[in-house]
């Protein structure tokens, strides 16, 4: 079964006030799902730096490894069980609108707290998020997790006009490539995956003399299928590992679909098949303000 993004609640229960502080003891409203005690929350940004990777070919796309460390994806994963949202497999997908939970607020805070310690300590650079949009308040409002049973994805879509720009995602539990693909080609038949068969992985970047790249960037590999005609990238695929973060903005939110394509053969890296267990996504977004109706 393919999760349809937007168009299909599948449950969204409301919000249980004590479910949070049964997973994880009483904590106040600086919740402690992500910082043990006696951690400076203000330190954990200072090696961001290193772990935030602008995806090139993408405009707007950045990619952040290991975002979330085993115990904090144990501790996100504890808490979205907790909302029963999963407990049978064919419930896929839950969303939250305006009060998100408190679970979902430390999410938000920590996203931001990375984002503004990257975009904040180099000048030259936009960062994962443009400053405008980093500093909205809210930042996101508006919370999907959507549950892929192995062999389940998301078809190729860009995410819905009434939703502004800036958008985060969390994966937990399973390894994926998410592709994407400029829109114009997004339609364009099946691509060659046979083509990346046998090709080693480089440091730097590399193009084989058929038309994809491999780009190893510290943790993160992209495979880039260039278009033969004027040599840009048509197609990126992105490997996701749980606790990976990737934010997109600008271009990679409105002008590139994404897709994460789990049929059988399908979710193959460097020639080697990727084992699908459970994914969960964390998706984070912010509604466009309502129109006054005239
Ligand atoms: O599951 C994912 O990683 C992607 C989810 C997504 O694209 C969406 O909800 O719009
Ligand atoms: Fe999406």
């Amino acid at each position: 079964m393919e999760c349809d993004s937007d168009e299909e609640v599948v449950h969204s229960p409301e919000m249980k006030e004590d479910v949070f502080s049964l997973v994880f003891g009483d904590s106040d409203s600086e919740a402690d799902l992500f910082f043990s005690e006696g951690e400076e929350k203000e330190e954990l940004g200072a090696n961001w730096s290193d772990r935030w990777v602008k995806v090139d070919e993408v405009e707007g796309l950045w990619h952040c490894s290991q975002f979330l460390s085993s115990e904090q994806q144990a501790a996100l994963t504890n808490a979205i069980a907790a909302e029963g949202w999963f407990a049978q497999p064919q419930h896929n997908q839950a969303m939250q609108f305006g009060d998100l939970p408190g679970w979902t607020l430390e999410l938000c805070g920590r996203i931001a707290q990375s984002i503004r310690s990257y975009t904040y300590s180099s000048e030259d650079e936009t960062g994962p998020l443009p400053k405008s949009l980093l500093e909205r308040k809210p930042l996101f409002d508006q919370m999907i997790a959507n549950s892929y049973q192995p062999g389940e994805g998301i078809k190729a879509h860009v995410d819905l006009m009434r939703f502004e720009d800036g958008i985060a995602i969390v994966s937990l539990q399973s390894t994926c490539v998410m592709s994407f693909a400029r829109l114009g080609d997004a339609t364009e038949s099946a691509l060659e995956t046979e083509s990346r068969k046998g090709d080693s992985v480089l440091e730097g970047f590399a193009c084989q003399p058929a038309s994809s790249c491999h780009q190893v960037q510290g943790n993160v590999r992209f495979v880039r299928e260039l278009d033969q005609k004027n040599g840009l990238a048509k197609r990126v695929d992105v490997l996701l590992q749980p606790g990976d973060l990737i934010v997109s903005h600008g271009p990679a939110r409105y002008l590139w679909t994404h897709e994460i394509d789990r049929s059988k053969d399908k979710q193959v890296w460097l020639g080697k098949r990727i084992e699908q267990r459970q994914r969960i996504s964390v998706t984070l977004r912010r509604l466009c303000p309502q129109k006054d109706a005239d």
